[in-house]
């Protein structure tokens, strides 16, 4: 088999380049070799490479920045997809793609699932949202996994700015009513793999499970309750850590607006091919460990 992974050196992509070796031949891609903003680029490069599987990793991530760069946002994570979604569908193979908690507006009491009323509350969700239904409005086979938090000891995520943050300051205010998971890039990258696994044990496997899947870790916290377990373990590693004092959203006001509610009920992944993520608290140990 062989795969067409977009995105190679995000978080995600970058596991995924490991949790996907032993499934099949790789062909990774980073920005240098395709500009996602370059339609005609995406289509040339699908049909040269010919794969059996495109895996889409990549994504306009930036959630303030996407505020004011409101079209070069839809391109990638709108426009791109949704080719990557035609040529699959041309090609008659399957697509992985990835989505956010964003695409919710977080006023619910209790985890979302997967058939909940979206409603993003960010420019960047808008885009990834549209970016899911242009994927279900293709038809092709498809799995979209939609995940929180993610963080890894490499790239632009919440862990590595607190790790530097710790270094500068001997204070932090952050904000304790936005609920969610953290969930480590290399869980998200092996469910994927193990996932993948089954499609040859399984000749109906497209047509049962084409669709959504939340994905995150067990648990919740609060962003304060994540910076406060972070600082935890740099401590016990002998590093400087702030004091942190919890606030409310209301008094850290940013561009993009957050959910308030972004917690994931993680079931139907685990009903359709069995897999589960630990509990985030024991994820964020290996990785600080790593
Ligand atoms: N990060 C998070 O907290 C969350 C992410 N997700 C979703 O998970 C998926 C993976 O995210 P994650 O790994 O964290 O994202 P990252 O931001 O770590 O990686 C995204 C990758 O996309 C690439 N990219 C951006 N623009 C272009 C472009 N124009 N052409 C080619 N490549 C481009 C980036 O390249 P470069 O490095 O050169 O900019 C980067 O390598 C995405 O779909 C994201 O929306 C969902 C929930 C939470
Ligand atoms: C740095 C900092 C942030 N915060 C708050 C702002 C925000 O509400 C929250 C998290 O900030 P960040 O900007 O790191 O997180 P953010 O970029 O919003 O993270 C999101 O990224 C996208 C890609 C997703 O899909 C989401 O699942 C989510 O992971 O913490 C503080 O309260 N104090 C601080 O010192
Ligand atoms: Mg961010």
């Amino acid at each position: 088999m062989k795969i067409l992974l977009i995105g190679a050196q995000g978080q995600v992509g970058f596991q995924l380049q490991r949790s996907l070796a032993c499934l099949g031949q790789l062909h990774s891609t980073t920005r240098l070799d395709l500009d996602l903003s370059d339609i005609s680029a995406i289509r040339s490069l699908t049909n040269d490479v010919k794969p059996d599987l495109i895996v889409n990793a990549a994504a306009y991530t930036a959630v303030d920045k996407a505020e004011q760069e409101t079209e070069l946002a839809r391109q990638i994570n709108t426009i791109a997809p949704a080719i990557f979604a035609e040529q699959a569908k041309k090609l008659a193979i399957p697509l992985v793609h990835y989505s956010t908690d964003y695409v919710f507006d977080g006023s619910k009491n209790s985890p979302w699932i997967e058939t909940d009323v979206t409603g993003p509350l960010s420019h960047y969700g808008l885009t990834k949202l549209e970016g899911e239904q242009a994927i279900l409005e293709s038809e092709c086979d498809h799995l979209i996994f939609r995940t929180s938090w993610v963080y890894d000891r490499r790239g632009h995520n919440f862990l590595n700015t607190m790790l530097r943050l710790a270094e500068e300051r001997d204070q932090l205010n952050i904000v304790d009513d936005q609920l969610g998971t953290p969930t480590w890039s290399r869980h998200i990258a092996d469910v994927t793999a193990q996932a993948l696994a089954q499609v040859n044990k399984d000749e109906s496997f497209w047509k049962r499970n084409s669709g959504i899947y939340h994905l995150s870790a067990t648990g919740q916290t609060s962003w304060k309750g994540f910076a406060e377990a972070i600082f935890k373990l740099a401590e016990k590693d002998g590093r400087r850590v702030p004091k942190v004092n919890g606030i409310p959203t209301t008094d850290y006001p940013t561009p993009a607006k957050r959910p308030l509610n972004s917690l994931m009920d993680n079931s139907k992944l685990q009903q359709h091919f069995g897999l589960q993520l630990p509990d985030w608290q024991q994820s964020l140990q290996w990785v600080m460990q790593s």
